[in-house]
Formats: structure tokens, sequence, C-alpha cells
């Protein structure tokens, strides 16, 4: 299935939590929304799962190429909220058949379910211990799974990745490529850039409500790229004031007493430079030193 944002606004009393925002995700898809706390992207989340209404804007769902329905289907989406609601005094399995239940399957289709996920989430010997005496990962999962059960097509999680170590976020990943093969539409906010990075298909990256970038890693990256880390090595000793007075250069780093690292903004760097800086020294090495996505984020966040 695929989902349409248009425009969409929402206001809380004192804050445009939400200002704008417009994006498409689709089936076989991941999409990530990044953002620093407060950006917007819980509440755009509750407004993509229908829980809150937008102030102005749309929210349209389109199921196998039919006509757009403004109402999501509630056994087509699974959601992950931020702040995560099983029973701590049931045990595992009754939070599991409570859920299923609230979303409608059948009681052998549910049992049939959990018992697959569970196993799948190497829980099953764990399955009629009360909740809270889970660990923090270990109830994340059974979040999870009470997510995934009844197979929706779209899922949408706020935070997955959040208490849990780094082999379990490597397992949800997994899981996550899963339902992308399958065909699910997947949505999901987080803070965890690196795992981002490797696995979404679409970026949609969120700041004060607004949003600052979106679209593959690469078109991210181009959208965000405000300057540039260049890395230059002369053949002889080179004084690091002389590169910070070149025009465009920012900053200047001396990594030795002949390699330097340079800053300077987008539109200078290229053959200007090199120019500039051969006017200084023979050069033997010049290339610009790629940015991640994590770094990138800074320097839009803060900027
Ligand atoms: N129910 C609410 N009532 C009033 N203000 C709210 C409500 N929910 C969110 N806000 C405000 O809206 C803004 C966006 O918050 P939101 O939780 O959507 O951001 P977020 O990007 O999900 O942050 P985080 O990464 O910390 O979860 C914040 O200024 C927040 O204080």
């Amino acid at each position: 299935m695929r989902i349409e944002v248009q425009q969409v606004v929402k206001d809380y009393a004192t804050v445009r939590a939400v200002d704008g925002v417009s994006l498409t995700s689709t089936g076989g898809e991941i999409l990530a929304l990044l953002g620093p706390n407060g950006a917007g992207k819980s509440s755009l989340v509750r407004m993509m799962v229908g829980l809150t209404r937008p102030d102005s804007g749309t929210i349209q769902y389109f199921y196998n190429d039919q006509a757009a329905a403004s109402q999501l289907d509630t056994a087509a989406f699974g959601y992950l909220p931020e702040d995560r609601g099983l029973y701590q005094d049931r045990t595992l399995i009754d939070n599991l058949r409570y859920i299923a239940n609230l979303r409608g399957m059948p009681k052998q289709e549910a049992g049939q379910s959990i018992e697959q996920w569970l196993a799948r989430f190497f829980l099953t010997d764990r399955a009629k211990e009360p909740m809270r005496q889970l660990s923090k990962g270990n109830q994340q999962k059974v979040q999870l799974i009470a997510t995934l059960l009844h197979s929706p097509q779209l899922v949408v999680l706020d935070e997955p990745f959040s208490g849990l170590d780094p082999v379990n976020q490597e397992f949800v990943l997994t899981v996550l490529e899963e339902l992308r093969q399958r065909g699910c539409t997947v949505i999901l906010s987080a803070h965890q850039m690196a795992l981002v990075e490797r696995m979404a298909d679409k970026l949609v990256l969120m700041n004060k409500g607004q949003v600052i970038a979106q679209g593959s890693l690469a078109d991210v990256r181009e959208q965000l790229q405000q300057k540039s880390v260049l890395f230059v090595e002369f053949a002889d000793t080179v004084d690091s004031e002389q590169l910070s007075q070149l025009s465009g250069v920012t900053a200047c780093k001396s990594l030795s007493a002949r390699e330097f690292e340079i800053v300077c903004s987008e539109h200078s760097q290229g053959a200007g430079l090199l120019e500039q800086l051969q006017n200084i020294g023979a050069v033997n090495q010049f290339s610009r030193q790629q940015q991640n996505l994590h770094e990138l984020y800074l320097q839009a966040v803060q900027s």
C-alpha cells in the first residue's frame, strides 16, 4: 500500500509540532524519519496512523492501486507507539492474545502467529512470565511482536531500536528487511543514524516541524552538504596560516607539517581552490572527505 502525506500541519497549544510536511511511502520500502528531540516525528507518526488529525493538509492511503482512502483500515496497519503500553502484571502471552483479539484475529490464527513470532524473537520459554520480569530490551521485542502479529501491510514504528543492545538492533534490522521483502510499507522514526543509513530506502530529516531534506541517502547528502571537508598533502612543509587565509576556506586543521584538513563552503571547492593551493606549494594529494549522515545531520540541525 501507499501513504501520501501532503502539506500536513499540526498545532498544539503553544507550538507548531508539524509544519507543512509532505512525503510518500510505498510498499517494499523503508522510510526513516530522523530529527532531534521535539522535531515533530511522533506527532507526524500519530497522524499517519489516525490517532490524531492534521489541522490542515491531507493524509491518504492507497490499497492495491485502488482509489485513495482518507481513513486507515485498522487491520492494515501495525503501530509501535513511543509510549509502550503493555500490561506489566500480565504474562507475555496474555498480552499478545489480548492485542490479537483487539486486532480481530481469529483465535487459532492468533495462537499460531504468536507462537511463530515468539520463536522468531527467541522468547518462547519466557511466554508465561509477567511482562515486568522481562528486561527492557525483551519488553521492546514483545512490543514489536504486538505490532506485527496480524501481518499488517503498513508498519509504523516510533523508535523501534530504543532500549535494544547492538545484537538486538541487528536482529530488528533483519526483521525490517524481511518486512520490506514481503512488500510491506515500513515507516519508522529513529535516532540511530548508522543503522538508518544502512537500511532505509528513503530518509526524511525533520527539524522544528519541517522537512529539511528528504530522498535517498545520496539525495539527502546533496541537500545537506553546506560545506566540504578536503584533504591536502603538500610535497614540502607549509604554514597552516597561509591556508586559512585562502578565499572560501573557513577552517584549516594541521594533520602534520605537510598534511591538512581544509573546510570550505560547498561552492568554493574544486579547481579554483586547487589552483590557490598549488600557488602555496607543490600538491601531492588533494581529495574530498566524505561526511557521514551523522555529521551532515549535526551540521544541519545545529546551524
Ligand atoms: N500532546 C502534546 N501536547 C502539546 N505539545 C506536544 C504534544 N505532543 C508533542 N508536543 C510538542 O510538539 C513538538 C514535537 O514533539 P514530537 O514528540 O512530535 O517530537 P519528536 O521528534 O517525536 O521528538 P522525540 O525524538 O523526543 O520523540 C514538541 O515541541 C513537543 O513538546
